[in-house]
Formats: structure tokens, sequence, C-alpha cells
């Protein structure tokens, strides 16, 4: 039996597997891997989660990553995380894994992909899902290159590419090559671009790396002529509320873009970036900007319909996925 939710069965299409390591796992896994983290407890851990911006997040997301050593702690993460979004309505997801933050603290990439991959395989309920490694594109280009063939040559089974950490002054056209690469290995591409850095990165992560689907991609906001193209294009953006608030690129849920971006035609879906750090998963999300905003049904089932448009899905998946929100849609 289909259990009744309030928020619309989910598809997650923007979530950092890092980003769900909640900071009662961290502690488990430090004690359990012997790492000495720099907080007294958990309260003071917590309390390190007032962010100023993208970068001060990601002093504290890349630092805690030091608790992740074997494919064991990888799938324990990988498969806390399903248990809670499962529990939040979770139907698919498309699951961001940030390899280079591994591989640069001496975590082979097989244990990543191992225990990530592995829980994936395991996911509770028919939730389906895909893997899609992000390059770091704070990092140098000839690394991400290297991750790729790296990625290639380890036969795991890859949705696609994307592109995140530290936004501004890291243009898309960089990664041009190894997107070319990845797309001539059949990888879907994505790239994160407008959530700090200018419409004009959206325009480049289009142009340049040739993207199915932005994630954030709020600044567009900023470029009417990109808008329009955005809406002519029907190119999906993935849009994490509760992230934007906590990383300070929108001042308060009510002031969110989100109303004006449907009004306005464009591809928005709703998702939760780093769920164990910005206060809630993708049914969080969902709740608090449809009380925030005032969002009505009509507008919930347009994110819901249009993140199923814009998961890659096969026909028949999508056809399941359209027919589990237009049930939940039902009066
Ligand atoms: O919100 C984010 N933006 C960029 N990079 C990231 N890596 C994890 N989360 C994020
Ligand atoms: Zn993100």
């Amino acid at each position: 039996m289909t259990q009744a939710f309030d928020t619309p069965p989910a598809v997650e299409l923007h979530c950092h597997v890092e980003g769900t390591l909640e900071p009662e796992l961290i502690l488990e896994l430090a004690e359990r891997n012997r790492v000495s983290l720099p907080y007294a407890d958990l309260d003071d851990l917590r309390a390190r989660y007032a962010f100023t911006d993208l970068q001060h997040f990601l002093d504290l997301y890349y630092a805690n990553m030091a608790v992740l050593r074997t494919a064991e702690d990888f799938a324990a993460m990988t498969t806390a995380y399903l248990r809670r979004a499962a529990a939040g309505g979770l139907r698919h997801v498309e699951l961001f894994v940030d390899p280079q933050a591994h591989l640069v603290r001496g975590v082979p990439l097989e244990a990543v992909l191992e225990g990530v991959g592995g829980a994936l395989a395991a996911a509770p309920d028919g939730i389906t899902s895909g893997l899609i490694p992000n390059f770091l594109r704070d990092r140098p280009v000839d690394e991400a290159s290297e991750v790729l063939d790296a990625l290639l040559a380890s036969g795991a089974d890859l949705l696609g590419i994307g592109l995140d950490s530290a936004e501004v002054g890291h243009p898309p056209g960089d990664f041009a090559d190894v997107y070319a690469r990845a797309r001539a290995a059949g990888l879907r591409l994505v790239a994160h671009a407008g959530e700090e850095g200018p419409a004009s990165y959206v325009t480049d992560a289009l142009d340049v790396l040739g993207v199915e689907r932005v994630d954030h991609g709020i600044r567009c906001l900023d470029d009417h002529a990109l808008v329009r193209r955005l809406v002519d294009e029907a190119v999906p953006l993935t849009v994490c509320p509760l992230s934007n608030v906590r990383l300070r690129t929108v001042d308060t849920l009510a002031d969110h873009p989100l109303p004006g971006m449907l009004d306005a035609g464009l591809a928005v879906s709703v998702h939760s970036d780093d769920p164990a750090y910005f206060g809630g998963y993708v049914d969080d999300n969902h709740r608090a900007v449809r009380e925030a905003l005032g969002l009505d049904h009509a507008q919930v089932r347009r994110l819901a319909d249009n993140a199923v448009d814009a998961a890659f899905v096969d026909d028949r998946r999508r056809a399941e996925l359209r027919a589990e929100v237009a049930a939940w849609a039902q009066p």
C-alpha cells in the first residue's frame, strides 16, 4: 500500500552524499576509526552549523569527511541517508559524491564507489537510484581529468558527472575537456552554476559544458535573456531552498524566488543539497517552502512533476514516477 505523505513522492536530484553525514554518525565513525576531531561533543559540533557563506560551509563539510575511511563507512552513511529519505517519501535519487575529497585524504576510489554504490543497489522500498560523481572546481583541472579516467576504468555503474565546491572564480569553462570526454563515454552531464556565482556561469555550463540540468541556477534571475532561454529550452534547475537560506544566498525562506521562478515557467524542482547541514531532507524542503511561501497545491504538484521530468530515467520509470505523483495529487 502506498503511504500518504503531506509532501509529494520525492525525486531527489541534488543531494551530496557526504552532506547527509549527520553529526551523530560523524562522532560514531570518528570513534570507530580513531579519528580525533576538534569538537568537545555533539553540541559543540552542532554549534558550528551557522554558516556565513558557501566556503564557510565547505570548510566544515570537508573537515568532517575525515571520519570516512572504509567502504563500510561510506555504506553506513548512504544506508542511513536512504532510510531517512525513504521515511520522507523518497522514490528516486541521483546522488552526488565527491571522489577527490576522499582521494586527497588517501582513501581509495574503490572504497568510495563500493560503499556508496553497494548501499544504493540495496535501497529499500523500490527506490531507484544513480550515482553522479562531482568534480571539485576549486582543484586543478588535470586532477579532475585523471579522476575521470579512474572512474571510467573502475567499471562502477555511474549515471553522470557534476561540478561542485567553491564557485566564484572557478568558471565552468575550465572543465570543457573533462565534460566532452564524459559525454563521449555516455555519461549524463550536470553542474552547479549560479549558486553564488554569476548568471554567466549558468550560460557557460550550458554552452561550454553542454549540461542537461543546472544545479541551483537561481542567479539566472539577474539576466532576463537567460531566463527566457532557460524557459524556452526547458532546462531543469535543481533548487535547494533551505541550502540557499543557510548559505545566505537568500535572506529568508519567505524571500526565496521560487514562486517567481515557477510563474516565469522555469523548470524548477526542490531538493536538499546537504540535508544534514542545512536543516532538512527533500520532504523538509517541500514542507518549508510550502509554509513559508504559501505555495498552493498546483504549485507543489508542478515542482514534483518538474523533478520527474528532469530525472535521468527510462520511459518506463518516468511513467511510474509520474503516476505516483498523480496518485498523490488526488484530492
Ligand atoms: O551547496 C554546495 N555548493 C557547492 N558545492 C557543494 N558541495 C557540497 N555542497 C555544495
Ligand atoms: Zn549542491
